[in-house]
C-alpha cells in the first residue's frame, strides 16, 4: 500500500507529493495566472484498457495533436492518457480533497511536455508534465458525455483487457467554469516522480451512482483469477510542506 512505496521509491517521501488537501484559507489568489485551453483532436483518441489500476483511455502522442495550453504552463503539453480514481462508495474516491470534502473520484487528463524527447524523459523533469484534474460528484442528473467511456467498461472488465476507443475528444467532459487551483506535485502512484504541474478544476463534473458503480465493477484481476474488485485506486493526501497552492480566481 501507499506507506510502503517509499521502500522502492524514495520519492514517496519527498517534499513535492500529490495528492493534498486544499484549504480555501491556505491559497493565494494570482491575479497573473492565464486561461487554460484544450485543443484535443477526437482522431488522436486510440484505446480504452484496464491495466488492473484503473480505467484508462490512451490518445496519439506522437505529435502536436491533442494539446494542452495556457494556465500556468510555459507552452503546449501533449495528451497521452486519462485515467480515473474512485472509491468504494460514493462518499470517497477523489485524490485531492478541497476544504475537507472528498468527492466520488478525480479524472486526470495526463500531458507530456514536448520539449522533452520522451514521456520517460519528461517525468524525470519538474516542468515535465501537466495533469488536468476534474472532480466527479454524484447527483442524480448524471453527466451524459460520461456514458461513451462507462459503456466500454464491459469490454475491459478484467486487468490486460483493451478495446479499440475510437473518435472521442474529452474536452466534452469539461464542466462549465475553466476556474482551476493550481501546485507543483507528484504521480499519485509508484513511481512517484515530482514531475506534475497540477491543474485542479474548481467545479466538479456530475455522474450517477449508477456511473459510480459501473466504474467500480471493474476487476483488479486478469480474466482467469479470483475476482478482485477495482475499487479505492486513491492515495490518501501528502503533507503539503511550504509549497504554495495558487488559484485562478477569487
Ligand atoms: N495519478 S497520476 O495522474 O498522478 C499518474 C499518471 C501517470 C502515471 C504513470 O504514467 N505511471 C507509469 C510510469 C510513469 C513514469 C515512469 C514510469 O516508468 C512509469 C502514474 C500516475
Ligand atoms: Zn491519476
Amino acid at each position: 500500500g501507499p506507506d510502503q512505496w517509499h521502500k522502492n521509491y524514495p520519492i514517496a517521501k519527498g517534499h513535492h507529493q500529490s495528492p493534498i488537501e486544499i484549504n480555501n484559507k491556505e491559497v493565494h489568489y494570482d491575479r497573473s495566472l492565464l486561461p487554460w485551453f484544450a485543443s484535443y483532436d477526437p482522431g488522436a483518441a486510440k484505446t480504452i484498457l484496464n491495466n488492473g489500476k484503473t480505467c484508462r483511455v490512451v490518445f496519439d502522442d506522437s505529435f502536436d495533436r491533442s494539446v494542452l495550453r495556457g494556465g500556468p504552463l510555459p507552452g503546449v503539453y501533449r495528451l497521452r492518457q486519462l485515467h480515473f480514481h474512485w472509491g468504494s462508495s460514493d462518499d470517497h474516491g477523489s485524490e485531492h480533497v478541497v476544504n475537507g470534502v472528498r468527492y466520488a473520484g478525480e479524472l486526470h487528463l495526463l500531458h507530456w511536455n514536448p520539449k522533452y524527447s520522451n514521456y520517460l524523459d519528461a517525468v524525470r523533469r519538474t516542468d515535465g508534465i501537466a495533469v488536468l484534474a476534474i472532480f466527479l460528484q454524484v447527483r442524480k442528473t448524471p453527466k451524459p458525455e460520461m456514458k461513451r467511456i462507462l459503456e466500454e467498461i464491459n469490454a475491459i472488465k478484467t486487468k490486460g483487457k483493451e478495446a479499440p476507443f475510437p473518435n472521442f475528444d474529452p474536452s466534452i467532459l469539461f464542466p462549465k467554469s475553466h476556474d482551476y487551483w493550481t501546485y507543483h506535485g507528484s504521480f499519485t502512484t509508484p513511481p512517484c516522480e515530482e514531475c506534475i504541474t497540477w491543474i485542479i478544476l474548481r467545479e466538479p463534473i456530475t455522474v450517477s451512482s449508477d456511473q459510480m458503480a459501473k466504474l467500480r465493477s471493474l476487476s483488479k484481476n486478469a480474466e482467469n483469477e479470483p475476482e478482485l474488485p477495482l475499487v479505492d485506486n486513491w492515495r490518501p493526501t501528502q503533507p503539503r510542506h511550504y509549497r504554495m497552492v495558487s488559484a485562478s480566481f477569487l
